[in-house]
């Protein structure tokens, strides 16, 4: 443990509902915390609660000094409004980095956004990490969403990558996956991923996590990805596994972002 200089990071998180996969996923980022020393708070509410509850609470968390990420766990109850509740995250703690102006910068170039969400931005690190090369090579991301695909997409472009989303109107997603150098995949179908999608050598990141029922596993349902790992990995040269590959790094660059937003609103960057 190094030596306390007596500013703690902080991390307050917005949790609505009950649901299984939120409660766990919310559970492992505080547990990280704690292991990172940073301080977390969870304020919960109940399914049915009013939007200007949470809007109060994500208020006072905008104003508190010890908090400098703030994260409001989706998905939320169809009943609220949840651009209008993302719209009002600090745009300094939005350390998901899903504020529309943080998104607006990724998207521009010459401009930098203060944060990139947390699953690309491991995703990107994964690939850095490795090795691997992107300036110039072909990319393809499965999926579109604003949360995982799309923003994906935007930082292989950054990174120089020739980028193609397929989606689920896409026809014959198969013939564009299989010139990809590199896939990534985030569109939460079991087993979509089969050996004839992809290029031998293909570098191959999946983000999908999709819960099915499976009596024996310790809550009664076990993660599968989007890829048959055992297939891809017969003709990929590189497959990340699911549970145990961007699971894991989207909670670090959650307290990655969290950390340098502390380091900024302490003035010390
Ligand atoms: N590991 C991690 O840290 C994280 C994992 N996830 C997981 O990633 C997955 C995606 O999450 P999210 O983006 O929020 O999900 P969404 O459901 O919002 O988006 C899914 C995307 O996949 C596309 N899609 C769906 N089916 C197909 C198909 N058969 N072929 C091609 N494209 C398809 C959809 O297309 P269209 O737009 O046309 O509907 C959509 O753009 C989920 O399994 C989620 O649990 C999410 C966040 C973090
Ligand atoms: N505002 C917001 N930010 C998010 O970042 C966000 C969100 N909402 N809503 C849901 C998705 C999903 N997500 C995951 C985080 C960790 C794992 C993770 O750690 N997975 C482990 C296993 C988890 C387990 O034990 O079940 C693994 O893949 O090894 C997975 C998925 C973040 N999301």
């Amino acid at each position: 443990m190094k030596e306390s200089i007596g500013k703690v990071p902080g991390l307050a998180v917005i949790l609505v509902g009950q649901r299984r996969d939120s409660l766990t996923y919310v559970r492992n980022k505080i547990k990280a915390c704690e292991e990172a020393g940073i301080k977390s708070v969870v304020a919960e509410f109940p399914d049915s609660c009013a939007e200007e509850d949470i809007m109060t609470s994500l208020s006072k968390f905008n104003e508190d000094p010890s908090v400098h990420g703030i994260l409001v766990q989706l998905p939320l109850p169809e009943h609220l409004d949840e651009e209008k509740i993302l719209n009002l995250v600090s745009l300094e703690k939005d350390v998901d980095g899903f504020h529309p102006i943080n998104m607006g910068n990724l998207s521009m170039r010459g401009r930098e956004p203060l944060f990139v969400p947390c699953t690309p931005k491991g995703c990107l690190e994964l690939l850095l990490r490795s090795g691997v090369e992107i300036v110039g090579k072909k990319a393809v991301v499965i999926g579109r969403s604003n949360i995982v695909g799309l923003p994906i997409a935007l930082l292989l472009q950054r990174h120089h990558a020739t980028v193609t989303i397929v989606h689920a109107c896409t026809k014959n997603p198969e013939r564009i996956t299989c010139e990809a150098d590199i896939v990534v995949t985030a569109a939460g179908v079991p087993s979509l991923i089969r050996s004839s999608w992809l290029k031998p050598g293909a570098v191959v990141i999946d983000v999908g996590t999709c819960p099915v029922e499976d009596p024996s596993a310790e809550y009664g349902y076990r993660l599968v990805g989007d890829v048959c790992y055992e297939e891809a990995l017969s003709i990929a040269s590189a497959v990340t596994p699911v549970p145990g590959g961007v699971g894991p790094m989207t909670i670090a660059m959650l307290l990655c972002n969290t950390l340098d937003s502390a380091k900024r609103l302490y003035g010390f960057t």
